[in-house]
Formats: C-alpha cells, structure tokens, sequence
C-alpha cells in the first residue's frame, strides 16, 4: 500500500500536445492526469484512444473538467444545461473517468439562490449516478455568486445527493484571504477531489492572477501546506491534483515541469504531514533539509589554455596555487577562507561542461551536516546523481545536478579528520598571503533563461532549505532584470536568482554566451573592502570604473564622512544602506573573457541585502566596459 495519496497533475499544467503531456507524467511518476477539456477537444484522436494511452502509460484519468454555467440558471438554459451534461458523461464514460468538476458558474444570468443551485446539480448528480458517475463542484474565486468553499460546501449539503460532492483548490480559497481551517471538520469522503496551487502575491485582479500566474506548491507565496494540512485532517483519501495555469509553464520544457510538479507534491505533503503530528511517521519518509555551513568550494570548468587564463586572473585577485589533485588534471586555488577549484581533467563531468558552455563554474561543493542524508533527500526529490570517477583513497563526494545540469557536491567536514583538501590533493606550503584575506563565498548569483525561475526556486527550497526573498526589478540599460535570492535560515549560503526577457542586459547577454544557465558572478566577503579594494587597484587588478555620478548622488542620499565618500569614488566603491542602518560597500571587477566576474563585499551592521539599489549603476558600467573591450 503507498504510504502516500495517490498524485495527479491536469495537463493544463504542462506544455504540447496530449500525448506529450500524458507520457512526460506518466514518466516521472505521477499516478493520474486531470484531462483538461481544451486538451481533449486539440487532441486528433478519440476520448477512448486517450483512454487507451493512459491505460498503457499506467495513468488514471482522475477526473474531467471543466464544465461552466451549470447551476442556477433561468430556463430554457437549465434544461440546456442538463443536455450539455450528459453530452459530457458520454465524453466521461468513454475517456473512463467518473468524475466531473462543476466550477462555479460566472454567468450575469446566474440566479442567486443556493436553492435553485442546489436543486440543479442534484438533478445532474442524479443522471450521472445512473451511469455510475459523479459530480465535483468547485467554487471559483470569482464565481457570480459562489466563491468560496464554504458556499459551495452549503450548495452541496443541501442537494444531499451521494454522486455529489465538494472539490476544492487551495488557489481560489487563498488568493481571496478565506480561511481553509474548517475543512477539517469536513466528512473526507464529502470532499470528491482536491486541487492543489501556489502563486506569488499580486495585488490584482483575481481572475487573471489565476489564469496566469499560478505556480506549483512552494514557488509561490500562499499557504498551502496549511490548506492542505486541513483537507487531509477531513480523511480525504483522494488524489492530489496540481492545477496551474501559468504562461512560463505553457511554454517550458514539458518533462522539466512534471519533474518541478512532482517535486513539489511531494514536498508539499511531507510539510504536510511533519510538524502536525509528532512522533509519527510522516507519510514520505524524506530525510530532513540538510544544515549548511557555507560554500565550499566553486569549481570551474576550464580546458588548459582556460585554465591558466583563469588561473592568472585568480592570482589578479591575490589568489595562489594551494594545490593539485592527486590523480586528476584539477588546481586548487585559494585566498583566505575561498577555495576555488580548476577542472581540465577529459571525460569528466567538467569536460563536457566545458564542451557545453565553456569557461564556467560547473560545480559548487555545499559544506553539509550529513551529506548521505542530503543525497538521499536529493534523490526522493528526483534530483539525478553523479559519479564522478576517482583515484584510490579520494573522496566519495555525492553528487546531485542542479536544474541546469550543474553538480552541486556534498561535503561533510568533521572536526579534527582530513578535510577534503587533505584527502585529494597534494597541498603546497602556503605563500604569506596578497592583500587582506577573503574570509568566505557570501554569495553566488546565477543567470537564468526566462522561465527557469521557478524550477531554480523549488529545486534550493525543496532540496537544501534556502528561502527565496522577495523578487525585485533592476534596470540594466538594454532591459529589466528580475532577481530572486535565496538564502538559507542561517545566512551561510546565498544564491541571488536573476532573469530577463531582454537579450542585451546583463543577465541576458551571459545566457547567449554560455548557452543557458549558470555562475555569472561571485562575491567575496571581506573584513574592510576599501582595505581589499586598495590591496586590488594596487596589484593592477581588474576592477570595474563607476562614473563620478553615482558619488555626487550617494552623498545627497547618505551622511557619509568626506574622507569616506573621497574614498569610495577613488576605489570604484558602491555603498548601500539599510533602514535598521546596517551598510554595505562592494566593488567589481571587470569580466573573465565576457562571462563572469568577482565582486568583493563588506557588511556591518547586519546588512543582509546585496546592494541592489547600486544594480543599475553596477550593469551600466559593465556594458559601458564591454562595448569598450569589443572596440
Ligand atoms: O480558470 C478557470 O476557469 C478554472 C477552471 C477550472 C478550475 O478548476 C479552476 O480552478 C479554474
Ligand atoms: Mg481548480
């Protein structure tokens, strides 16, 4: 017996034609579809050919839907009405599903008597029992008069009909603030199917918030492991049904969005089922969020031309040469507390990134508490894992492909044993070091195709526990970027998420060159970044040119000493404050072969943001350079 509800997805949700969608479902695992009225009527093929196709794929079709403007309606519609429904039992019947969903009826004409409601759809649930079917009713967010579950369920008790039940979708319960706590006193085998959504929070108009927006448990904001914490209080036994319209969804690849679906059932039920209930066991047995302690390692993809462009790059930035890898063509560089690592080992994984991409990070190694644990929650997440081949006595460091196809490598440190370092390479004594050390990676900002953000967001939340910050606009002058952080409860790993639709900003310019996702910048955390950034400008290295602008603004907006705002602008420093007074000051450099760049950083105060008011100024400059380089 599953230890879990039985887990479905409408194929509103995910992109091409119906045999596309049933096959990529069937695929990753899910155990039913919703078929979704205008994927049948596209489809050139009969419902009993669907019925076939999902029989073979081990799919069952848990429902049929939607059917409109039922219920309260003047006649001659009502009668209309019930004509229309046993049209859609004969589709029903042949497609091999027993359920319809009835949503909410928006028309003007809609009577505004739960009565008549009431009387109409059990005079619909009385025809589809005599075929052995039954009848869902939904209340849509924006029904004429039936909007919320409560309603409908009032609509439904009154019809008192055994083929008619109540469905639910946590969307338009949520997005209208309603309160899902009382479905848990529901009789559970009353709730005939449960649709599960997330969403951002807009402010706007409903309707088109749902049509558009929606997104999978935990890409959004609204609280759907309470609502579904309360439905399953009921005893509903039934699927769960993820139900998103969303444009990016409509166009992404169709196998990554039943992946990002399933992942996110999946989680959304062991949410679910933990806190609730101590002592129990919870119905996925998922081993915990692992607890990070920070970033590792980076390591970059690099042939051996690459390689030692980067290397002298890196040595720019007071890096050294701590180590070579015992059996692998791989170089540890290193400067303060940052490991940055080298790959031009052929026929690995960092070989074939670099065919793919290549100069860029192909790997970051996270420092976990328990990285079996980590790997094994990875894996029941569906994450792919990796084996990287390797010498006698090296490291078995598991690994996991990030939704890019970037490894993301679990290293476990254990006071007093061999760190990594020790196991797997032959460390050189350490040079006194360049300028004053880097004491950790403070963050690692990703560039992302347009679409990709929500899968970059369930993927760190699902699998390590990050939690995304609010999403903010920055102009960069050929376009908006959006950009999303994630950062863990702990503050030691950040991973900013930036996206664009235009192809010259920034982050757009990054994708085209890299073909697709990946590192586009890293941020070094340092004690006094005037002090780094003098020990930088003094060893010729890099850094980016921030015009005389940008000085003469900052001291209209902050009280900032003379001699600190002289010393900002000579070391093409940015400044930033937050509203509990906490600062930030930063500077770039200039770009590794027009792909990525570094970015030294200094917080005081608690400042927990990253400087986007300074974004604008920062992308600005960067095109500014790189026109310049291009001649
Ligand atoms: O947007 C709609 O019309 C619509 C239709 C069916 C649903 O189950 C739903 O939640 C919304
Ligand atoms: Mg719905």
């Amino acid at each position: 017996m599953p230890g879990h509800h039985s887990r479905s997805i409408a194929t509103v949700c995910l992109s091409g034609e119906l045999t596309d969608k049933l096959e990529a479902a069937a695929n990753i695992g899910f155990d039913g579809v919703e078929i979704f009225e205008n994927d049948l009527l596209t489809f050139n093929g009969s419902p009993a050919d669907v019925r076939r196709m999902a029989a073979d794929l081990g799919l069952a079709i848990t429902i049929f839907q939607p059917f409109r403007d039922f219920e309260a309606m003047p006649e001659p519609q009502r009668r209309r009405n019930l004509d229309r429904a046993e049209r859609k039992f004969d589709v029903m019947q042949a497609l091999g599903t027993d359920l319809v969903l009835v949503c909410s009826n928006v028309q003007e004409a809609c009577i505004g008597d739960p009565a008549r409601a009431a009387a109409d759809l059990r005079d619909m649930a009385e025809r589809a029992a005599q075929r052995g079917l039954r009848v869902g009713y939904e209340a849509l967010a924006w029904g004429r008069h039936t909007r919320r579950w409560r309603e409908a369920w009032d609509i439904v008790q009154r019809a008192d009909h055994p083929a008619l039940g109540l469905i639910v979708d946590s969307f338009h319960t949520l997005a209208l603030k309603d309160d899902p706590s009382g479905l848990a006193e529901l009789p559970g085998e009353r709730i005939f199917f449960v649709q599960l959504a997330d969403a951002p929070l807009y402010d706007m108009d409903v309707l088109q918030w749902s049509r558009h927006y929606r997104n999978f448990p935990g890409q959004g904001q609204l609280p759907v492991t309470g609502f579904l914490r309360a439905v399953l209080a009921s005893g509903y036994s039934g699927p769960l049904s993820l139900e998103i319209f969303n444009d990016e969804f409509r166009a992404a690849p169709v196998r990554q969005t039943a992946r990002d679906g399933l992942r996110s059932l999946i989680l959304a039920e062991a949410g679910a089922a933990a806190p609730s209930a101590p002592g129990t066991v919870p119905a996925t047995p998922l081993p915990p969020v692992p607890r990070l302690s920070g970033i590792e390692f980076l390591e970059f993809a690099v042939n051996e031309a690459a390689g030692r462009q980067l290397g002298d790059f890196l040595g720019g930035l007071g890096f050294q040469l701590a180590g070579r890898h015992r059996s692998k063509a791989v170089e540890l560089y290193r400067q303060g507390q940052v490991n940055l690592v080298l790959n031009s080992e052929p026929d690995s994984a960092a070989a074939s990134h670099f065919e793919m991409h290549g100069p860029s990070v192909c790997a970051m190694g996270l420092a976990v508490d328990d990285a079996a644990a980590a790997a094994r929650r990875a894996e029941a997440l569906l994450c792919a894992s990796w084996n990287e081949k390797r010498g006698v006595s090296e490291r078995l460091l598991p690994a996991l492909r990030a939704p890019n196809g970037a490894l993301v490598l679990l290293v476990e440190n254990q006071p007093g044993r061999p760190t990594l370092w020790d196991d797997d390479f032959h460390l050189l004594p350490a040079a006194p070091p360049a300028g004053p050390p880097l004491l950790g990676i403070d963050h690692v900002t990703q560039a992302l195709a347009p679409g990709q953000m929500d899968g970059f967001v369930l993927f760190y939340r699902g699998v390590f526990g990050l939690e995304p910050e609010p999403q903010l606009d920055l102009p960069d002058p050929q376009g908006l970027v959006h950009s999303r952080a994630m950062v863990n409860a702990g503050g030691t790993v950040r991973l900013p998420l930036n996206t664009s639709e235009a192809r010259e900003t920034a982050t757009g310019r990054f994708i085209s060159a890299a073909a697709g996702a990946g590192v586009h910048h890293i941020a070094f955390l340092v004690e006094d970044a005037a002090a780094s950034a003098a020990a930088l400008a003094g060893s010729g290295a890099p850094l980016l040119p921030i015009p005389g602008n940008y000085y003469d603004d900052l001291s209209a907006r902050f009280a900032l000493e003379d001699a600190e705002l002289e010393a900002l602008r000579r070391l093409n420093l940015l400044y930033d404050q937050d509203a509990e007074g906490g600062s930030f000051r930063h500077a770039y450099t200039t770009s590794f072969a027009n792909r990525f760049f570094f970015e030294v950083v200094q917080r005081r105060g608690g400042y927990r943001q990253f400087g986007a008011n300074n974004a604008a100024v920062r992308m600005a400059a960067q095109a500014r350079f790189e026109a310049g380089r291009r001649g």
